[in-house]
């Protein structure tokens, strides 16, 4: 017998009774406007779920899509409206125009289970505490000097060859004043293998594109299909990493004598939310849930992006020369929801509508990018505002945009700045033996930080000329 998966004999189990519901289907939630777009074939209960779930590149789905239906059209997931926009000119009504009626994120259950307590930044309703979380993010934590002072800490990072495990260092050594793979030589990568696979599985998880997150008022799809449980082992390994990392820090202050303390001697970012913590002038107070469930965020939010933009690049580099984060933004569909009603493009969007802006049709648009496939540096030298990460057409936005744009894009590109130049300062880099550029698996997995499907291999040889101890 062929093997289905729980979610797809769920899909025919659905379909199959769909009948039954088409009675009570209301139609309560689809956008209160007839002329919106919209895919032909919406089946009762899934909707057009059935149209982008096979492939789960639901980026492309949409991206083929939008050259049938245009630059907006509607779509039912499951219980969920969903609006995709897949030009500049509407993403910038989204995140600039009605930035504030699109600035929730859609309410998932994975994330539910990701936070310890409320939902720290990422994952947070706009509201009074997001904006207190939010705050803090930007002027205590990924302040400008704070990232300045990381550079010392950057510095100190030579001589690791694994990506993942190089940036994951960096990033728990300047953020948090700990190395969090210390004794990776001795455990010969297993730390970093394993943190890895968490990492890989939540960021899966947190897409927003499995059956629970379609029926997230209904608890039995979640559990029939395997994903709560899923959910709620992935979740629970990133949390004892996080807990680790509290471990350490905790003891952080009886090594003294690391040079990382030593250098790095100001708070770490525990330390800062320990200390805001006691403030009484805070808006909403900061319980030691909330504080570990930023943290979380931190980590998830911080190394997340910078690994898998540091892989693409080197995966880029490694084919030939090629632009990275316009072709490979971390995030595919960038996602909101409305709070309110509103209007975009003269189609009337209800309120907790899901907007998904596709950043990967867009960022390949050829109306915007001239042979947007080819290498072209010379394309930016004339574009001062993408240059300068202003962005003010929205054409680039491998950072997001609009007031839940991410915070931490000043840390995030001097990280994979940084990490990049020591690694091809340190190391030359070749390609396992017997395979060529073209055989370089460019294929993504549609995730929270989108990453490669196939892990990138390379052969580093320490360079010569560099003097590791001058
Ligand atoms: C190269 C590295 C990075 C990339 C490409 C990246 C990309 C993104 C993107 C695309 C978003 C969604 C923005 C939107 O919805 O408009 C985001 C949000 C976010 N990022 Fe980053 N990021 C990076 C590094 C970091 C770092 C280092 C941190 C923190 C240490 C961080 C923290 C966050 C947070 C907290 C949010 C949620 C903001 C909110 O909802 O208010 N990111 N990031």
């Amino acid at each position: 017998m062929a093997n289905f998966s729980p979610e797809i004999l769920f899909l025919s189990f659905t379909a199959s009774t769909a009948i039954l519901y088409m009675i009570n289907n209301r139609r309560r939630s689809r956008p209160n406007s007839p002329s919106l777009p919209s895919p032909p074939n919406k089946l009762p209960i899934i909707g057009h779920l059935h149209l982008f779930y096979k492939e789960r590149k639901p980026h492309k789905s949409f991206a083929e899509l939008a050259e049938k239906l245009g630059p907006i059209f509607y779509v039912q997931l499951g219980r969920v409206p969903a609006v995709v926009v897949s030009s500049n000119e509407l993403a910038k009504q989204v995140l600039k125009t009605h930035d504030q009626v699109f600035a929730s994120r859609p309410n998932l259950l994975s994330a539910k289970y990701l936070s310890v307590g409320p939902a720290a930044v990422t994952f947070s309703p706009y509201g009074a505490y997001w904006r207190q979380a939010r705050k803090l993010c930007v002027t205590e934590l990924l302040s400008p000097k704070r990232v300045n002072s990381f550079k010392v800490v950057l510095d100190e990072e030579v001589n690791r060859d694994l990506i993942f495990a190089f940036a994951t260092d960096f990033f728990c050594l300047a953020a948090f004043g700990v190395r969090f793979l210390e004794n990776e030589e001795k455990e010969e990568g297993q730390k970093s293998r394993y943190l890895a696979s968490v990492f890989v599985e939540v960021e899966e998880l947190l897409t927003g594109f499995y059956y629970g997150d379609f029926f997230s008022e209904w608890v039995w799809p979640g559990w029939l299909t395997g994903y709560t449980p899923r959910v709620i082992k992935g979740t629970r390994n990133l949390l004892n990493s996080v807990e680790e990392i509290f471990d350490k820090t905790s003891k952080r202050k009886q090594l003294l004598d690391t040079s990382a303390l030593l250098l790095h001697g100001n708070e770490n970012l525990i330390e800062v939310l320990r200390r805001v913590q006691k403030r009484d002038d805070l808006d909403v107070p900061i319980t030691d849930d909330s504080l570990e469930s930023i943290v979380s965020d931190m980590f998830v939010g911080g190394v997340d992006p910078s690994t898998a933009t540091l892989e693409w690049i080197m995966t880029e580099l490694a084919r030939h020369p090629r632009e990275s984060m316009r072709l490979h933004p971390v995030s595919f569909l960038i996602p909101r929801q409305s709070s309110d009603k509103c209007t975009l493009e003269g189609y009337e969007i209800p309120a907790k509508t899901r907007i998904l802006i596709n950043n990967h049709a867009i960022g390949r648009d050829p109306k915007l990018f001239e042979n947007p496939h080819d290498f072209i540096p010379e394309r930016f030298q004339q574009e001062d505002d993408i240059k300068d990460f202003k962005d003010e057409d929205f054409r680039f936005m491998r950072f997001g945009g609009g007031r839940r744009g991410c915070p931490g894009y000043d840390f995030g590109l001097n990280a994979v700045q940084w990490a990049l130049a020591r690694l091809l300062n340190h190391f030359d880099w070749a390609l396992p033996r017997g395979v060529s550029r073209g055989d370089v698996d460019l294929q993504e997995v549609y995730g929270f930080a989108a990453r490669k499907r196939v892990p990138l291999v390379l052969i580093p040889t320490v360079n010569k000329d560099y003097d590791f101890n001058p």
